[in-house]
């Protein structure tokens, strides 16, 4: 662990220097709330203008999947601090710059290439942990995945080995799903193409993200801390909607928090992490965890004390943290809907309006239809009304084609 005994000044000899591995909008918000103390910020991502480019004291856009062309980058910049933001990292690259002492990898190295790829979290969530999942398989081809399923059974649902965000992901319901879900999967996934894992489809009640923060204590030793759970809704694997706190019972609540310290605690290092669980009375099963900051977590930016990009920035700097609500919350996600260069958005005071709510336009230079582009933050008393204006706001923000007209 890297953590500085004092902050500097940005762009100075005493700076202390953080890069973003990944700069879309939850990379952003981090890269605001270090600035917010005072760090300097190095933002990378694979395309021009992303969010947190436009935030940042210097940016880059490399391929973050070719080993060399991280290394390069990070030892021509040399920062105290390396923080992925996405999967799609040349993680292998990672490990070894962090064991040659080269980079400081946060939460680790070993965390960042384990989560990047279903199967290194799911086998030592399933397999070492001997945590909860639903039942799962490996497949390489359209006949191993045919025989994949069979033994699963339907309905169940496949994903490429390496994707978020649902690319790629389908869910079967027979036997005559499994070519298009092959294809499907081929298709949407990144990096490696050829691998897809099967999961049995858990009929949950409901779904939810813990978030964890792993920061250390008065004694300088790395101690746990939960926020409230964070309800959401997925569309094509994708989340539209979230809420905080999401009730439970005490049983199941107990469980998620015994699941996220043990998954947390193996991963190690300092900073958030999303736990994302699934839960049906009072059983709770491990689906899989972003060690960072979470997409379902922005409703933290309305509800919680410190955002979870506040807590992410603070824990990896070993400051303390404060994982308290403020208010129940909610967001909603505002979708391009259309696929275009410099998208303007029309609506903001009719949706500013609505009593409690707030914006997030994130600035993607390109909207494709299910690109997420914006979301909409709500507090009220409870989380029902949150949703309610969370999701009005979100509906009257309009996504036209650019120009200041
Ligand atoms: N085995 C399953 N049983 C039931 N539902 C599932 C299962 N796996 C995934 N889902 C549904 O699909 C959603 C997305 O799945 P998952 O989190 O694995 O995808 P992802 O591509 O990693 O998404 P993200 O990057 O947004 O977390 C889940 O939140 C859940 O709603
Ligand atoms: N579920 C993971 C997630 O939400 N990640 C967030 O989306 C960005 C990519 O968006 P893009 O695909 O629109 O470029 C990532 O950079 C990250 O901020
Ligand atoms: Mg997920």
């Amino acid at each position: 662990m890297n953590t500085p005994a004092r902050l500097g000044t940005p762009l100075s000899s005493s700076a202390f220097k953080v890069m973003l591995l990944g700069s879309g909008e939850l990379g952003k918000e981090v890269i605001i709330a270090l600035q917010r103390l005072g760090v300097e910020v190095i933002a990378v991502d694979r395309y021009a203008n992303a969010p947190g480019h436009q935030v940042a004291h210097r940016s880059h856009v490399i391929d973050m999947t070719d080993g060399a062309a991280l290394a390069a980058l990070i030892e021509r910049e040399r920062p105290h601090l390396v923080v992925p933001e996405i999967e799609a990292i040349a993680t292998p690259t990672l490990m070894e710059l962090e064991k040659a002492g080269k980079a400081s990898v946060i939460p680790t190295a070993r965390a960042a290439w384990l989560t990047m790829n279903r199967e290194g979290i799911r086998r030592l969530a399933a397999e070492e942990l001997g945590l909860p999942t639903s039942p799962y398989r490996f497949a390489d081809s359209l006949e191993e995945l045919r025989a994949a399923c069979q033994e699963i059974g339907f309905p169940c649902v496949v994903k490429p080995v390496m994707s978020s965000s649902g690319k790629g992901q389908s869910k079967l319901d027979g036997s005559g799903d499994v070519d298009a879900a092959w294809q499907y999967a081929a298709a949407g996934g990144r990096v490696d193409a050829g691998r897809v894992i099967v999961e049995g489809f858990i009929d949950f009640d409901y779904e939810i993200t813990q978030l964890t923060v792993r920061a250390l204590d008065a004694a300088g030793k790395p101690a746990t801390h939960f926020c409230e759970p964070i309800g959401h809704v997925q569309v094509k694997g994708d989340y539209v909607e979230s809420w905080q706190p999401h009730p439970m019972s005490d049983e199941a609540l107990r469980r998620s928090r015994d699941i996220a310290a043990k998954v947390t605690g193996n991963l190690g290092g300092l900073g958030i992490f999303g736990v994302e669980l699934f839960v049906k009375g009072d059983m709770v099963w491990f689906s899989e965890v972003s060690p960072r900051p979470h997409d379902t977590g922005m409703v933290t930016m309305a509800s919680q004390v410190q955002s979870e990009f506040e807590l992410h920035a603070k824990a990896i700097l070993g400051l303390p943290v404060d994982t308290s609500l403020a208010s129940p919350g909610a967001s909603a996600v505002i979708y391009g809907g259309m696929e275009a260069q410099g998208v303007a958005f029309e609506g903001l005071s009719e949706a500013l309006s609505v009593p409690g709510v707030d914006l997030r336009l994130f600035g993607k230079p390109e909207a494709f239809e299910r690109r997420r582009m914006g979301v909409a933050l709500a507090r009220a008393e409870d989380v029902e009304l949150a949703r309610t204006r969370a999701k009005q706001a979100a509906g009257k923000v309009k996504v036209v084609s650019g120009g200041q007209g």
